[in-house]
Parts: structure tokens; sequence; C-alpha cells
């Protein structure tokens, strides 16, 4: 699938997208201070309830200044370039009032306008990327919407049959240690699905789009993917599951074979040491808490959730909505994974731009 066309306009600061997540938990905070923070060289268009946000952002820190825009606006207008002086939002209005840190379904709905909202704004080329604060899965599910993450749901709207889910650590963290990036074969998959998720052919299509993005997103001419076994061991020469076997091993040889480093695969329990991650840019885990736990150990806080496959940039934050420290008032949350969520977002839209123009 091709990418959205996205305007770098020379002089001007790049226009990021910033979804500002589920109300009730910490998205909305951590979104204002971030990008008031780098607002001299990233122009973080927020979306949500521009009241809302001004009331949030008069406590949160006074010196915010908002300018509010209607989508309707944007869409005949296009994006109004300001100075750095203010935030811009576009507003999507919320249903209900907001309590910090209680759920309310009522604001489901809005919350997955404001994704609708960034991915109109990235195929109109308003942004070059999105960045999405948390939100509550549970609560879009609860509003009435199946909902299994960001990820499917970009997927499914940008019409991309396959994308993966990439998080990545921040260089030196833990410190000595090499930047660490983990893919996953699979996503928001109940454990009980994830053996028969595995395929030759999927992980064809998934060790495809992780060594094409590397090399187009992140500028790694040659990408190292390590993969990880399915079962304990890898399946202990079969007697532990027959995947790593018949699935993981046959993909890998193919994935070889048409010029992808992809190595393979190794037990799990051991992969994840110097020894072998100094010579990967990428670990491809089997699923979700076979490979994020590492990584959020390693990084929580500083770690940046990336969509790989799809036609536009998105990364997210490694965390939750923290509804419990939303409920406790502002200032308690760590903004620094919103912050490389939106600089890793810039680097990926600045080598994008670095590969067409070349
Ligand atoms: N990118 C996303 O939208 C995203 C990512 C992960 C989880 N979620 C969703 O968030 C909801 C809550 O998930 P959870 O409870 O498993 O994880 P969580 O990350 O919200 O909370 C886990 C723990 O980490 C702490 N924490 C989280 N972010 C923090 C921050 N920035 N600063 C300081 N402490 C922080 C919380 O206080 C809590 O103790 C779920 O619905 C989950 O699906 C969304
Ligand atoms: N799997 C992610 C994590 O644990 O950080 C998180 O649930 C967010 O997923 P989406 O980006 O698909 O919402």
């Amino acid at each position: 699938m091709s990418a959205y066309p996205t305007t770098r306009r020379p002089g001007v600061r790049p226009a990021i997208a910033v979804t500002v997540g589920e109300p009730a938990g910490i998205g909305p905070e951590i979104s204002l201070r971030a990008a008031w923070a780098c607002r001299d060289t990233v122009n973080c268009v927020l979306l949500g309830d521009a009241a809302f946000l001004a009331m949030t952002a008069d406590a949160v820190d006074p010196a915010i200044r908002l300018s509010a825009l209607s989508l309707q606006a944007v869409r005949h207008g296009g994006l109004p370039h300001f100075g750095p002086g203010r935030l811009s939002v576009i507003d999507v209005p919320l249903a209900a009032h907001v309590v910090p840190g209680v759920l309310d379904p009522e604001n489901g709905r809005s919350v997955l306008a404001t994704l609708d909202a960034a991915l109109e704004g990235v195929r109109a080329g308003w942004f070059e990327a999105v960045v999405t604060a948390p939100l509550q899965k549970s609560t879009i599910n609860d509003a009435g919407v199946k909902f299994s993450g960001h990820t499917e749901y970009f997927a499914e709207r940008s019409g991309t049959p396959q994308v993966v889910m990439m998080l990545a650590g921040q260089p030196g963290s833990p410190p000595g240690a090499p930047p660490l990036r983990v893919a996953l074969a699979s996503t928001h998959l109940a454990l009980k699905d994830v053996a028969a998720a595995i395929s030759v052919d999927g992980l064809a299509r998934v060790l495809d789009i992780i060594d094409h993005d590397l090399k187009t997103k992140f500028g790694i001419a040659a990408p190292r993917i390590l993969l990880c076994g399915l079962n304990p061991h890898a399946g202990e020469g079969g007697y532990l599951g027959r995947e790593d076997i018949d699935v993981i091993a046959p993909a890998i040889a193919a994935a070889r074979a048409r010029g992808i480093d992809a190595r393979g695969p190794y037990p799990a329990d051991t992969l994840f040491q110097p020894k072998y991650l100094q010579h990967a840019d990428c670990v491809l885990a089997m699923y979700h808490d076979q490979g994020l736990p590492v990584l959020k150990y390693a990084t929580f806080g500083q770690g940046v959730n990336i969509t790989l496959g799809l036609p536009l940039i998105r990364t997210s934050v490694d965390h939750g909505t923290a509804l419990d420290l939303a409920a406790q008032g502002f200032g308690l949350a760590d903004r620094g994974s919103m912050d490389a969520a939106i600089a890793t977002a810039v680097a990926m839209a600045d080598a994008v731009a670095a590969s067409t123009t070349s």
C-alpha cells in the first residue's frame, strides 16, 4: 500500500497531530506538557475537546496558550500555521463531563473521533505524523464499538491488511545497553489464540514490513532481525511444541532467501542479553507479553510504540491511561514517553522526507 502524501514545507515546523486520549486519564496532561515543551521545533496540533483542554492547561501550566480551531474550519481553509507562542487545538467535543480517574463510556466515541480526525488530517496533508496519547480500550468497547487498540484501528481505517506493533527503547537505556526495538508477530490477542495466529505466510508479511520500515523510516540500511521462538527453549527440539521448527524456522529461511537478515528462532528467555542484542536492530517476539515486559522493564516511561506498515507515521507512548495518577491530580505523570513519541515521529518524518527527496 502506498504512503499518504506528506507536505514538508521548508522553514516551517513539522505539523504533528496529537490525539489526547482518554480524558479521565493522564493523556490530556502529558499531551499539553509535551507539546508545549517542544513548540519551538514542532507544531503539535492537539485533537480533543477544546474547552476541556483549556481548563486542563490552566491547571497544568498557566503559561500554556491554546488556539481552538473547528474541524470544519480546517477542512475549508487548511491548517493555519501559527507561531510557537500557541498550541493549536482541533476541537473534538466530549459528550460528558470528565471526572479524573473515572471512566465514562459516554466519552468513548469522542475519543475515537479524535483518531478519525487525525487520520483525515494525514490523508489531507495537514499532518506529517500522528502521535497518540493513551486511551482506555475497555471504554471504547463499553461505548459499543469493538476495539482492540490504535494499532488495529488505524490498520482497519486505512485499509491496511497487515501492520506490525513495535516498541522502541531509547539508546543507552539502561546505561550502556544498545537501543532495544521489540516488534510483535501478534498484537492484542488472547494468549490461547496466539499459536494458531502464527503462520509462515503471516511471519513473512511481518518480516517484510519490519525490514521495509526500518530501512525507509529509520534509515537502517540492512536491518538485522532476531526472532524469538514461541515455546519454552524454542520448542526444545520439538519436545515442547513444534511451531518453532514447523513455522518459525521456515519463515526465517524464506525471509533470508528474499535478502532479509532474519535469524533464529532463539529461546526468548535468553535472547534479551547484550551478546545477541548488540547484533540486532529489532527483536521479533511472537506475542505481546513475550516481548513487551522486557522492553518496558528496560525503558518504561521512555519507550515509544510505533505502528509499522501503515501508510502514515504513527507513534505512541509505552504506558497506559494511569487512571490512578489522574485521580490524584496533575503533576504526577512522567511525560518522558510522550516527549520520545513526538521526537520519534518527527525523526521518522525526516527520514521519509529525506528518502523521497534523494
Ligand atoms: N498507547 C495506548 O493507548 C496504551 C498503551 C498501554 C496501555 N493502554 C491502556 O491503558 C489502560 C490502562 O492500562 P494499565 O493499567 O495496564 O497500564 P498503565 O500504564 O496505565 O499503568 C500501569 C502503572 O504504571 C503507572 N504509569 C503509567 N504511566 C505513567 C506515567 N506516564 N508516569 C508515571 N507512572 C505511570 C500507573 O500509575 C500504574 O501504576 C488499558 O486500557 C490499556 O489498554 C493504552
Ligand atoms: N500494546 C500496547 C502497549 O502495551 O504499550 C498498548 O496496548 C497500546 O496499543 P495500541 O497502540 O494499539 O493502542
